[in-house]
């Protein structure tokens, strides 16, 4: 099957031209499919954040090349929604205006359909009634939701999250992931997935990429064959715990056989 996504030698080094760089990537090879949803994990600096910026067109590698579709990358595109760590709202505007703020901000205008479609994902993220009130009035997590609504809004086919749940606590994280899940299994989509937790990693993906530290390199890919819908009982499924120890162990291996 041709791969939706494709990371082909993808090396990326910042400020290649100067006279003070920094190796963030070393040839990352992998390919994602259509609707997959694939994790990555790794030290703290290995490159993650580099990848989604090498996915969402907003940074160009050094060597090698990131292609949608056989296609590459080469500029931001509409079908990449991207979720940051911190939703980033705009304080002077109510949650609807948020979520459409995208199309205001490309087209200069919002279209009813766009209007609808807000409309339709604020619902869907659980902010029917918040549809008119300042973000200000909104908990971390609420906020999170209208971030998600608005990297939606445009129906990308790509979704990128960097650390999307890592500022939330541990019930709320919990709880968002599952409604993504849910959102992920109403729309499809192909997402990229960032996180510092294994267990969040096994607990919502297909497939998990384990990094090297930097420069970050590709050094294991563990699929996730657990069944779907996944819930807060899939933790006690007997092979949730396989799975985190395989991945804990690729990458505390590495630091102790560096450290010997
Ligand atoms: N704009 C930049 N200029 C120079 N170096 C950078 C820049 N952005 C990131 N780096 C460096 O590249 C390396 C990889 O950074 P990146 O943010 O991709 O890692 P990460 O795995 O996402 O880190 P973390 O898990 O701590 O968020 C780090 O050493 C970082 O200091």
């Amino acid at each position: 099957m041709r791969p939706f996504v494709s990371f082909k030698n993808v090396s990326h080094e910042y400020g290649a031209d100067k006279d003070k760089s920094v190796k963030a990537l070393s040839d990352v090879n992998f390919d994602i499919a259509k609707h997959e949803f694939v994790a990555v994990v790794g030290p703290s600096g290995c490159g993650k954040s580099t990848l989604l910026r090498l996915l969402s067109g907003l940074l160009i590698p050094t060597s090698g090349g990131v292609e949608i579709f056989g296609h590459r990358i080469t500029e931001p595109r509409d079908e990449i929604g991207i979720v940051f760590q911190k939703p980033t709202l705009l304080p002077w505007l109510n949650i609807r205006e948020n979520v459409v703020f995208p199309s205001r901000h490309k087209r200069g205008r919002v279209s009813r359909q766009e209007y609808e479609r807000a409309e339709e994902l604020i619902k869907s993220v659980g902010l029917k009634d918040f549809a008119e009130c300042m973000p200000e009035e909104l908990s971390g997590g609420m906020q999170q939701r209208v971030g998600i609504a608005r990297a939606l809004l445009m129906d990308p086919e790509i979704l990128i999250m960097d650390e999307p749940f890592s500022a939330l606590d541990a019930l709320t994280r919990e709880e968002m992931g599952f409604e993504l899940l849910q959102i992920w299994n109403e729309r499809p989509k192909t997402v990229l997935f960032i996180t510092h937790s294994i267990s969040e990693a096994v607990l919502l993906s297909d497939r998990v990429l384990i990094m090297s530290p930097r420069p970050g390199t590709l050094v294991e890919e563990i699929n996730v064959e657990l069944p779907r819908p996944r819930s807060s009982q899939t933790i006690r499924h007997p092979k949730f715990n396989e799975y985190t120890d395989q991945i804990r162990q690729h990458i505390y291996h590495r630091e102790e056989a560096k450290i010997a």
